[in-house]
């Protein structure tokens, strides 16, 4: 069963012995998405939704792009996890969104935020930081939007919605942040950096021609929720098994990709027919 491969024994250090644990874990975990196919509700940007939903399916994942105030009450207890993604945000999707993170809560389900240009005017920071007071499970964001988040102020140098910093430069802000807002705390980039404001998982996955293709960060996010949704006890492990998978993906995808339009259709086809041998030798976790 997949479920006797998840492991929450304390990880071990350096990327070729941590592997022995985490590869076989993050196959366990996309194994369990798969079978359990869980409901992921995404209420997220216009830009998002369709590379989003996608990248769901492919993993097994069922998507809902459903924002209605009118809706979460009743739809919102049957997901099995939640996605909440800032991107094009205007006043009148506030409400829904803290709505569905109140009913996710209450429902004990997991819910993961993106904080998507946090730090680029100050009505988009105060509303992420409202959300932030919901508690995620998990947000996940580049360097730019988790120093934002943890700094609390509007960056000068902001590009919008890509980022100004490494991963590595928003690791001890990542940290912090974690210790301050009880979320699990992911940054993406050339290395992903997961922490609960304790541990530092690693993920060396990935292609830097992501970077070229509006939305993955988007769906990599709701990656997150689907992999917590099938393991919501294990946040850390869950969420760095996602970003893995993702970035072993686009690996293979590169292979395939003339650039990054062929790139976006080549990872979703490598999700979708990722198989256990490809992932075991592909996955490369490691802690700090
Ligand atoms: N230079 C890189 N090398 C490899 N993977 C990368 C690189 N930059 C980003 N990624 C990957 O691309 C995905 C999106 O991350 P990122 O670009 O940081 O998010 P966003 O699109 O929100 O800014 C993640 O899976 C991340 O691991
Ligand atoms: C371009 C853009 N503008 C508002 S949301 C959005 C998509 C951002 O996607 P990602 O954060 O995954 O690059
Ligand atoms: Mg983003």
């Amino acid at each position: 069963m997949a479920e006797d491969k998840i492991k929450t024994s304390e990880p071990q250090k350096g990327v070729e012995s941590s592997n022995l644990q985490w590869a076989p874990q993050a196959w366990a975990h996309l194994e369990l998405v798969r079978s359990k196919s869980p409901l992921i509700q995404c209420i997220t940007n216009f830009v998002s939704m369709d590379f989003m939903a996608n990248t769901l399916l492919s993993a097994g994942a069922s998507p809902a792009m459903i924002h209605s105030v009118d809706e979460i009450p009743e739809f919102t207890p049957k997901t099995l996890g939640v996605c909440i993604n800032m991107g094009t945000l205007t006043p009148d999707w506030l409400p829904g969104m803290k709505l569905a993170a109140e009913v996710a809560n209450q429902c004990k389900k997991p819910w993961v935020l993106d904080p998507v240009a946090a730090g680029g005017t100050s009505f988009r920071l105060k509303a992420c930081l409202e959300m932030m007071n919901f508690r995620p499970s998990v947000v996940r964001g580049n360097g730019s939007e988790i120093l934002a988040l943890f700094k609390g102020s509007v960056d000068s140098n902001s590009k919008g919605v890509d980022s100004v910093y490494g991963s590595g430069d928003a690791v001890e802000a990542a940290k912090s942040l974690a210790q301050q807002s009880g979320s699990v705390v992911a940054v993406s980039g050339a290395v992903d950096y997961i922490t609960d404001g304790d541990r530092v998982v690693c993920v060396h996955n990935g292609v830097p021609m992501l970077q070229t293709i509006t939305a993955t960060g988007c769906s990599v996010t709701a990656l997150i929720a689907a992999f917590l949704a099938v393991d919501p006890s294990h946040a850390v492990e869950a969420t760095a098994s996602a970003l893995a998978i993702f970035g072993v993906a686009s690996e293979i995808g590169m292979d395939m990709a003339r650039g990054p339009a062929s790139l976006r259709t080549s990872l979703i086809d490598s999700l979708y027919g990722l198989d256990e041998a490809t992932a075991l030798g592909r996955v490369r976790i490691s802690c700090l």
